[in-house]
């Protein structure tokens, strides 16, 4: 759908600079998506694996985030291969909704009560990033941090148009409960994409 280099915004990675791939299609459909125009995957041109690899490498950075869409509703393991060939460090942004395919250096996992995640899927994460949009998410988040590996990284990142309100209780829970991290969309206090 659309291809940039700026800085990871998000998560254990934030402020590194990344180049993202956000691949068209989506059928999770969470209210509140910040890229909803992702959601239909004809809508978007196709490209070549090499034209998308040679994009990358006119960069001088070697992070590579596949995100979307729901990037795993595609087979990712040619367009990963052509990465680490290309000498990138492969990271994902996903629902964890589908099956795992490719081979990742970043797993982030954002599970939504829209579409349930895999278990396979939270098994195989490096990060847990579950969104706060009410209170009741809070419960949620500690049901999908049982089901992450012990090296899993736990953030809590509020639901951009809810911060206001969400965040005062976000600090507290965090302080009550230090295994978790804030995540913010720093991305979008800089007014970068
Ligand atoms: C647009 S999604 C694309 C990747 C994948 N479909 C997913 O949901 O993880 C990228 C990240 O943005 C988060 N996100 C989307 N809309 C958001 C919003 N309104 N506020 C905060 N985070 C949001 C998602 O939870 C996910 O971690
Ligand atoms: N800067 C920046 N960081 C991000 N981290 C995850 C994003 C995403 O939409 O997947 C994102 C994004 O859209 N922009
Ligand atoms: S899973 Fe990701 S891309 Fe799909 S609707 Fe939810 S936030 Fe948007
Ligand atoms: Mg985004």
């Amino acid at each position: 759908m659309e291809q940039f280099y700026t800085i990871q915004g998000e998560g254990f990675n934030t402020g590194r600079a990344a180049y993202f791939i956000r691949l068209g299609g989506c059928d999770v459909g969470c209210v509140w998506c910040d890229v909803k125009e992702s959601w239909p995957v004809d809508a978007h041109p196709r490209q070549s694996l090499t034209r998308l690899v040679d994009a990358v490498t006119e960069h001088p950075g070697r992070n590579v985030v596949i995100t979307g869409g729901e990037p795993l509703m595609h087979d990712l393991a040619p367009l990963t291969a052509a990465l680490h060939h290309a000498g990138c460090q492969t990271w994902i942004e996903t629902s964890g909704a589908y099956p795992l395919s490719g081979t990742w250096d970043w797993i982030c996992v954002s599970p939504k009560k829209f579409k349930a995640p895999l278990p396979s899927v939270l098994a195989a994460a490096h990060e847990l990033k579950i969104i706060i949009f009410n209170k009741s998410d809070f419960a949620w988040a500690e049901q999908h941090a049982a089901l992450v590996g012990p090296a899993c990284r736990l953030y809590l990142q509020p639901e951009w148009s809810k911060a206001p309100d969400m965040m005062p209780l976000l600090v507290e829970y965090v302080k009550n409960n230090p295994q978790w991290q804030v995540s913010l969309q720093t991305h979008k206090f800089l007014d970068i994409p």
